[in-house]
């Protein structure tokens, strides 16, 4: 297959340390690495800003507020220059519209943007967890529906799962990006993670980033597992 999969390690931990210990050892066989809002909280944006330095970062700080405060949040950004952000859809199109504009101030260097990605429905949710938010009808609709109306709003991509990359490239085609995390390589713990795939199958479905987080940060050797990821991504 010729689309190209990248990968993304999810680096969450309150420690600097053990986030540049990962850093050094992943570095050279991932294509990104993600920080949130664990390191963020715990470390401060200096600590981020530092880091985007060294590497090219997913900042997912997934904000949800009314539009000043998102918008405000964003133009705050400064000297950091992530590659990837997060905002979620659920926030509603002002809000999108606003984070979008927020952004193209700060970096008027489009080249320098980063791309905006709206959060559809968490991979950690299922449909019974759907309904008690009280949205009725199936997680694919409610996808859907977010993803078209973040895209119409000026988000870049989105994030989502596996299981929706190709109702999305239905309905959106192949412009926007799409970052999937909820990736188990076949054998690993789902640990809280609810609509997994493995990074094989997210590869065929047409997945642009997969994040992945425990399956290497836990594992014995991150650097081993980082690496039989992207063999499995090379060879999907
Ligand atoms: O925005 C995200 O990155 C995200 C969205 C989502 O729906 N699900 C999800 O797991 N994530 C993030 O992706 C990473 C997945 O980590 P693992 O479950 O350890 O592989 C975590 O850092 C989550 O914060």
């Amino acid at each position: 297959m010729s689309h190209k999969t990248r990968l993304i390690a999810a680096l969450d931990t309150q420690s600097i340390q053990q986030a540049n210990n990962w850093a050094h050892q992943l570095s050279r066989h991932v294509d990104a690495l993600k920080l949130g809002l664990e390191f963020t909280y715990a470390c401060g944006f200096e600590a981020v800003k530092e880091f985007s330095q060294k590497h090219p970062l997913f900042l997912d700080l997934k904000l949800h507020d009314i539009p000043n405060t998102v918008a405000g949040g964003l133009s705050s950004l400064g000297q950091i220059h992530p590659k990837l952000l997060t905002i979620h859809a659920s926030g509603g199109r002002a809000m999108i519209e606003r984070a979008r504009e927020a952004l193209e101030i700060a970096y008027p260097n489009s080249s320098e943007r980063p791309i905006l990605l709206a959060v559809t429905v968490l991979t950690s949710m299922d449909e019974n967890a759907l309904h008690e938010i009280g949205v009725v009808g199936s997680v694919d609709d409610q996808v859907l529906r977010l993803g078209k109306m973040a895209i119409s709003s000026g988000a870049d991509g989105l994030v989502c799962s596996s299981k929706e990359i190709t109702l999305l490239r239905q309905a959106l085609g192949h412009k926007p990006t799409l970052v999937v995390p909820g990736i188990r390589p076949a054998g690993s713990a789902s640990d809280d993670q609810k609509r997994i795939m493995t990074p094989t199958d997210a590869a065929r479905a047409g997945a642009d980033w997969i994040v992945v987080g425990r399956p290497i940060t836990r594992s014995e050797n991150p650097t081993a597992a980082a690496r039989a990821i992207q063999d499995e991504l090379q060879s999907a």
